[in-house]
């Protein structure tokens, strides 16, 4: 086992803060935003790699590599546990997805989803949503759990069949899904609260409640999810939706007004942004590191 395991603290949090609320940080920036407003796990969206990170949309399009150097980035800053979305582990062999739990443990992620759709797959709450077969994502599941170094890194099931098949097949799935080495089950795009418990009677681990907005999920409060034995509540693009309409804001103002006084009062100051980033700390350091060349 790893002598600092990630997933370790993963499931230490899911234990502990029931349910634990999962956060989106789209780079390493947010994710030191997120710990600094309380949370104790962070979040890496796919969707958020592809939009944020390479302006392109969610269908499959970006690769491992893409992925890997945004995860890099936050776990390099930030010591809180990083849930990572895998889509469909990229690639459609064993060795595929073996090669991406290796990866992520190697970068530092806690945690990865690994879902059902095939590869050309699509938002979870978009229409025209396909899925492989139960065996396949059966297989993909059992070529995770043989490829994990760390016994602790966390493998989560995503299933996106409640809408291609109903509730009573995507229950079936995540119980396969679970008895392939799954530990936690992300049943995707859930439309009523008592669908969860459905889910979590069944399979008796962690159930992960996707609240992302604008979708086909009702925003359903950790109170709510609860008392429906939801065990983690995802904000998968929160801050992200945010900031982009945030920095909208601020290019349309700039270029109609011709300057930035209208906006400015919206703008995180410098000495926010320095404090967040612990820049003095870092100043100080190479303050001390050079004052002897220095005093020669
Ligand atoms: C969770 C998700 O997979 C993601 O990539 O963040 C998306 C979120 C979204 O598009 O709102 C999904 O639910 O498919
Ligand atoms: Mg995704």
């Amino acid at each position: 086992m790893a002598l600092h395991s990630a997933g370790a603290a993963f499931r230490q949090a899911v234990q502990e803060e029931s349910p634990l609320q999962v956060i989106g940080a789209i780079n390493a920036n947010h994710a030191l935003l997120a710990k600094r407003a309380g949370f104790r796990a962070i979040y890496l969206s796919g969707g958020g790699v592809a939009a944020g990170s390479l302006g392109l949309p969610d269908l499959g399009i970006s690769n491992l590599d893409d992925v890997l150097t945004d995860v890099r980035r936050i776990t390099d800053v930030c010591d809180l546990p990083l849930l990572v979305d895998v889509d469909t582990g990229f690639g459609a062999s064993a060795f595929n997805v073996a090669r991406t739990v290796k990866s992520m443990i190697k970068f530092g992620a806690a945690a990865m989803h690994i879902e059902d759709q095939v590869g050309a797959k699509r938002c979870g709450h978009r229409p025209g949503k396909e899925i492989v077969s139960k065996q396949e994502m059966v297989d993909r599941i059992k070529a995770a759990v043989d490829a994990r170094t760390d016994e602790n890194f966390v493998i989560m099931a995503r299933t996106d069949a409640l809408a291609v098949e109903g509730l009573e097949a995507a229950v079936e799935r995540a119980v396969a899904c679970v008895e392939a080495g799954a530990d936690m089950i992300f049943p995707e795009a859930i439309t009523d609260l008592g669908m969860y418990k459905q889910f979590a009677n069944a399979v008796k681990v962690p159930i992960l409640a996707n609240i992302t907005e604008f979708g086909s999920t009702p925003l359903f409060t950790v109170d709510e999810l609860k008392g429906a034995d939801v065990g983690l509540v995802l904000y998968p693009l929160s801050a992200f939706r945010a900031m982009n309409k945030a920095a909208e804001n601020v290019y349309q103002a700039i270029r109609r007004d011709g300057t930035q006084k209208n906006v400015v009062d919206t703008m995180q100051t410098r000495m926010e942004l320095y404090d967040r980033i612990d820049y003095h700390s870092y100043e100080q350091r190479l303050d001390a590191l050079f004052a002897q060349q220095k005093n020669k």
